[in-house]
């Protein structure tokens, strides 16, 4: 990202001045937003995640993101990598730049409603400065995306293939186009979104799934969690139950059709073709859908030698995908290694086969350092699964030596505003 282009040196002084009151006011604001967007807009609450609306995680990450860009103003290299992950979402879901007027609008709006004669006209211009500063990169940067994304511009009508039960939680939609021309190939570790109508809501959703299997013509796999939500008694009450999944995994069959969009993401297997690169794949959770699909795409070509290690950590067997084929084809082949951590294992769970160990992905219980194979300066590591648990493989990894670089994950949060 470049320097502050559109913007004078007092209105950067000011964006800057105004972090202490994204604190304490911005949750307050993106709220305000969101609100009086939705009710002038009510089409555009198909791109938003009305879960993450009612829960308020929405209005809480896009404070997140002001805060970030307010205290980076003078530094927008840091932000980069976040700018980079949003603008793929963005593409993922088609938005335009007409999109960019109604959010600076209402966003401004909301500033104003709720700050009141603090927000003087010059801030107000500053932040006008700065918010179409940030648009207009994204815009350009969407615009190279689309361009990339082998014509395909809109939302396309796929019909499901197969539909495959993975666990007692994860089902794999075989997602094949209506029109039965080759799909385009995708880099292993991309994901698409899929839109549905949801009768509860009377609107589209639609939700990133990663690809789970490696790039074909014939259709696009995703193996989707189904996100039951928390009982409203707990104390952790934030989690809505998924629109998207459960509709996936209750009423989306066989024949059905649902909409997509072109591969997207900036988390993807760095080269295909290069053995001397070692690969470890962490994941927890559903988390390792991208990671299955990097590991389907090694290990397609018998011929590869490349050393490969899958990681993976899951509340029981019960729970976790791909456990006989990632088992099936470790013992296939010497280049290849899996290690199942299980945290709560059933008593049909037996250790050495279901799991190795009891207890969440911990990479000191490794039966060797050298199964990370952290000798080989080039070796890569790819983590997916819960952010704590991306951030936890991340410092671990880094106190045995690897350099960051090497470290490749997905955070799709915002760090958020500080207390
Ligand atoms: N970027 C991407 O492409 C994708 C990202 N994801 C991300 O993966 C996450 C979903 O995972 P989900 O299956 O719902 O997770 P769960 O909460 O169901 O947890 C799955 C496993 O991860 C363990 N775990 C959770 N937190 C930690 C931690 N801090 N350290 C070690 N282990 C941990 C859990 O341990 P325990 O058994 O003790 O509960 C459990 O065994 C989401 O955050 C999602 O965004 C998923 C798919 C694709």
């Amino acid at each position: 990202m470049g320097s502050n282009m559109g913007m004078a040196p007092d209105q950067v002084q000011l964006i800057k001045a105004t972090v202490p009151v994204l604190v304490d006011h911005g949750n307050t604001i993106t709220t305000v937003f969101y609100r009086n967007m939705l009710a002038a807009h009510p089409e555009l609450n198909s791109v938003f995640n009305t879960a993450n609306q009612a829960n308020g995680h929405q209005p809480r990450a896009l404070a997140g993101a002001l805060y970030a860009y307010a205290s980076h103003i003078d530094d927008l290299g840091a932000l980069s990598s976040a700018v980079e992950l949003i603008c793929n979402k963005h593409a993922s879901l088609y938005i335009k730049p007409d999109d960019y007027k109604i959010v600076g609008k209402y966003l401004l709006e909301a500033m104003a409603e709720v700050l009141g004669a603090a927000l003087t006209p010059e801030i107000h211009a500053a932040w006008a400065a700065a918010y179409w500063q940030l648009a207009d990169l994204m815009i350009g940067r969407e615009n190279q995306l689309y361009q990339q994304s082998n014509g395909w511009t809109d939302w396309f009508e796929f019909k499901v293939a197969d539909k495959v039960k993975e666990s007692d939680e994860i089902t794999s939609f075989y997602l094949a186009p209506a029109d039965g021309k080759p799909l385009p190939a995708f880099r292993p570790g991309q994901y698409i979104s899929v839109q549905v109508f949801v009768p509860d809501l009377k609107y589209p959703q639609a939700r990133q799934y990663s690809l789970s299997d490696q790039p074909r013509p014939d259709y696009y796999r995703i193996s989707v969690k189904k996100e039951k939500g928390v009982d409203s008694a707990a104390p952790d009450a934030t989690a809505h139950a998924g629109y998207v999944s459960n509709l996936l995994h209750d009423t989306v069959n066989k024949g059905d059709t649902v909409k997509v969009s072109h591969p997207c993401g900036d988390f993807f297997l760095s080269a295909t073709d290069e053995p001397a690169h070692p690969v470890v794949l962490i994941s927890a959770g559903v988390g390792l859908t991208p990671l299955t699909s990097i590991f389907n795409t090694l290990t397609s070509k018998p011929s590869s030698n490349r050393k490969l290690h899958f990681i993976h950590g899951a509340r029981s067997s019960s729970v976790r995908a791909f456990q006989d084929h990632i088992s099936s084809l470790t013992k296939q082949y010497p280049n290849l290694q899996a290690t199942f951590f299980t945290s709560q294992p059933s008593e049909e769970d037996t250790q050495g086969v279901d799991y190795h160990h009891v207890g969440r992905v911990n990479l000191d219980k490794l039966a060797s350092q050298k199964d990370l194979f952290l000798d080989n300066s080039q070796t890569e590591y790819y983590v997916c699964g819960p952010e704590k648990f991306m951030t936890d493989m991340e410092s671990s990894l880094k106190s045995q030596g690897v350099s960051a670089d090497r470290i490749k994950m997905e955070l799709f949060g915002t760090g958020g505003v500080p207390h």
